[in-house]
């Protein structure tokens, strides 16, 4: 459903990444694994054009359903509701829950109040943070632990309803718990989501990701340097730049 062709990124004339093809398949974990620096985060937003706000050249293509996300005439709002991203460390904004749960969903579509009580409902209970904020829905988002604010991003990405989410290191910031957390979501979303994922944590991909890519720097710049099922990248690829970022995990 998702096609990375040929993928290459610029930053003026440094080359971040080169080269990169693969296909992401409906309703898989997807995980993108590498060095630090390699061009992850860089290739997971050339994939919901979050690349077009710093300034970065992107040539090849990325293709969702048959279509060029850089088509001219892509609606890039509606593109990234599509394929929603989840970052690092949670984005809050300094409104309420409430709000921040809505905050995609309303620049999208006319909602109705009762649309909107809905979505924030639906949303924040395939989060799993309901139970835990449904008597303080107007209560300020900052309040909340950072393990709370990373499922209200969840909630906020799941409000535009996404075909696909891209996920970005979701759980390094957060405390043994609150990655657990995350990763049951995982397990659950995808039954109903396609996600791709980049981790550091090789247990999160051999236990989440039903395919892997390893993004590594060779000649200077990041390029896809293997990919396959876990075990078949994991336990029997030998290339000298996966051995080595593997014993450095
Ligand atoms: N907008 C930009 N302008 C210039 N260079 C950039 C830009 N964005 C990223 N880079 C550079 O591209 C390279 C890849 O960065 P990226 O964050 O994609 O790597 P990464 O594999 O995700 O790293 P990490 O695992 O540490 O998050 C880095 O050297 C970074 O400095």
């Amino acid at each position: 459903m998702l096609d990375v062709r040929e993928l290459g990124v610029r930053a003026g004339a440094r080359e971040l990444l080169r080269g990169v093809s693969f296909e992401v398949v409906r309703h898989e974990v997807f995980g993108i694994i590498g060095p630090s620096g390699g061009g992850k985060s860089t290739l997971l937003r050339a994939m919901n054009r979050l690349t077009d706000l710093t300034g970065l050249k992107v040539t090849g293509d990325v293709v969702l359903h048959g279509s060029s996300i850089f088509a001219s005439g892509t609606d890039v709002d509606a593109l990234r509701a599509r394929v929603g991203m989840l970052f690092q460390q949670p984005v809050i904004f300094p409104t309420s829950i409430r709000e921040n749960v809505l905050f995609g969903a309303k620049r999208l579509r006319r909602m109705s109040r009762a649309d909107e009580e809905a979505c924030v409902e639906r949303s924040l209970r395939e989060a799993s943070l309901w139970e835990e904020v449904k008597d303080r829905l107007k209560a300020p988002a900052m309040k909340l632990s950072v393990g709370q604010q990373q499922r209200l991003c969840l909630a906020r990405t799941l409000a535009t309803e996404p075909e696909v989410i891209l996920m970005d290191e979701p759980t390094s910031a957060l405390d043994p718990r609150s990655t657990e957390a995350i990763e049951g979501l995982v397990r659950r979303l995808r039954e109903t989501h396609t996600i791709v994922l980049v981790t550091h944590n090789l247990r999160q991909a051999r236990e989440l990701a039903d395919r892997v890519a390893f993004v590594g720097v060779r000649d200077g710049v990041g390029q896809l340097l293997c990919g396959g099922t876990v075990s078949e990248v994991l336990d029997n690829t030998r290339l000298t730049e996966l051995d080595e970022y593997v014993c450095c995990q």
